[in-house]
């Protein structure tokens, strides 16, 4: 039997993963895939986000960061999917591993070598790295997450082009290309590349990365930034439209450069659709989502990630904004 392709979608946080992801998903490519979508903190809010075609396989990671904590999960979730596919009772042909924003993709590379059952079954194809034109220079600098991402792509996709100068996109193309002088870059607004331009590509090549990386397949040690965490605010009362705009107005501007990244599906008064508020340090929006089904509960949920969160602040805060009792 051939073995299965896969992607692995790595980029920093907001950078536009699942945006890609969801337009994979909805075009008629004629691929069947399956993916595993992994999310930094407790609760996932992608899945939510996702489309979801019926006989498509979504499956979620959500207790930890996928290059550490949860990687013996993915192993046995590849594991599982593959004896799914051999009796029938899952359909695909490729897989697509979206990372957390803040995963290493290195050790999650290695499982596809190191891991005998893992590596008879399954070929990494590519990494494929999205890298947000707005924040990438300051996220660069700050974290070494980010460069690890850009260093082990094979394809490099810019997002958020539409919010810089023609001059900065020059700026960080430059930079990226002595990082990472491999890969293809292209810009892709929202989610919007070829098919052909990261599925199936080949991308992945151990003697190349063997030659940056010698400890490549034997380095299990890797870093994260010891000071980002997450805070998860939950609710079950709907929220005040006007009160949650003017907190968030205010958080962002005190606190937008630690906030690094929080998305909310959130039931507000008087609204039948869930909002879904997204955001990456001071650049936020609202759109609406599905609607709420007859009797099902509106609770809301918000997760933040960012460096020393004003904890106290951000869940005293939502307290205020909810809607009086009826
Ligand atoms: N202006 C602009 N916004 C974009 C573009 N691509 C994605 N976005 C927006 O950026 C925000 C984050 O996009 P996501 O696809 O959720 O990013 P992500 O990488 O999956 O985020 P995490 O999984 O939380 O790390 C969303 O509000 C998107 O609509 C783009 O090309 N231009």
């Amino acid at each position: 039997m051939s073995l299965i392709p896969v992607t692995i979608l790595t980029g920093f946080l907001g950078s536009g993963k699942t945006t890609l992801l969801n337009r994979i998903l909805k075009e008629q490519h004629g691929h069947k895939v399956a993916v595993i979508e992994n999310e930094f903190g407790e609760a996932g809010i992608d899945n939510e986000l996702l489309v979801q075609e019926e006989g498509e396989q979504i499956i979620e990671m959500n207790n930890g960061c996928i290059c550490c904590t949860v990687r013996g999960d993915l192993v046995r979730i590849l594991g599982e999917l593959a004896a799914r596919r051999r009796n029938g009772s899952a359909n695909f042909e490729r897989v697509i591993i979206e990372t957390t924003g803040l995963a290493d993709p290195a050790p999650v590379a290695q499982t596809f070598f190191v891991d005998e059952e893992i590596s008879q079954t399954y070929l990494l194809d590519a990494i494929v790295t999205l890298v947000d034109a707005k924040h990438a220079m300051a996220q660069l600098d700050e974290h070494h997450e980010a460069q690890e991402q850009v260093g082990f792509a094979d394809r490099i996709l810019l997002s958020k082009t539409d919010l810089v100068s023609v001059d900065e996109v020059r700026a960080l193309e430059q930079r990226l290309l002595r990082m990472n002088a491999r890969a293809p870059i292209t810009a892709a607004h929202f989610g919007q590349a070829p098919i052909d331009q990261l599925l199936d590509i080949r991308g992945f090549n151990l003697n190349a990365i063997l030659e940056i990386e010698p400890d490549f397949l034997t380095d299990v040690d890797h870093e994260h930034d010891d000071d980002v965490s997450s805070l998860v605010s939950r609710a079950e009362r709907p929220f005040d439209a006007a009160r949650l705009e003017d907190f968030f107005g205010a958080i962002l501007r005190i606190y937008g450069t630690h906030l690094m990244r929080y998305k909310g599906v959130i039931a507000v008064a008087g609204l039948d659709p869930r909002v879904v508020l997204q955001g990456v340090h001071m650049l936020m929006g609202t759109e609406a989502g599905s609607s709420w089904k007859e009797g099902e509960p509106r609770h809301s949920r918000i997760v933040f990630i960012g460096k020393q969160l004003p904890r106290d602040v951000l869940v005293q805060g939502l307290e205020q904004c909810l809607a009086a009792a009826a």
